[in-house]
């Protein structure tokens, strides 16, 4: 039989700005949207005594400081979309590579990152 593992989901939301360069259409435009964003990270072990993989809350408090770097901004200015697009995809990497680097250990791992632009509108990035 398989190891067991388990997936956590936290969601948060920003707020920004951006244009899609070389777009042949409206999105060409600076307009905005509320972006809704899932990260899942995934462990095999569980706390002994909590019976948590990670704290949701200490997770949650991670994405907030990532989402604060994209809030109330102007994507396209910033130096991680300058020679890329901000796109749902590329937000979603971004995002995904920066919460890899504060996870608290080997333990946990990061599963995926969505980024919807609304309800019918969504990217997912994940790594093999
Ligand atoms: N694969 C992707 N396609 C598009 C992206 C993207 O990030 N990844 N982004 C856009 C634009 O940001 C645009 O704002 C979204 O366009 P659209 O879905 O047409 O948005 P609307 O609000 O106009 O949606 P309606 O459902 O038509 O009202 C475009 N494509
Ligand atoms: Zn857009």
């Amino acid at each position: 039989m398989g190891e067991g593992l388990w997936r956590l989901t936290v969601a948060d939301h920003f707020s920004s700005a951006h244009q899609l360069r070389h777009y042949q259409g409206k999105c060409e435009c600076l307009h905005g949207h509320n972006f809704a964003v899932q990260v899942q990270v995934q462990g095999r072990r569980l706390h002994p005594e909590l019976g948590i993989v990670m704290d949701f809350k200490e997770l949650k408090a991670l994405l907030k400081t990532v989402l604060a770097e994209l809030d109330h901004c102007n994507l396209n200015e910033m130096a991680e979309f300058s020679r890329i697009n901000p796109s749902s995809e590329n937000i979603a990497r971004h995002i995904y590579q920066r919460l890899q680097t504060m996870l608290p250990g080997p333990e946990v791992i990061m599963h995926s990152v969505s980024v919807a632009e609304g309800p019918n509108s969504v990217a997912i990035y994940m790594e093999d």
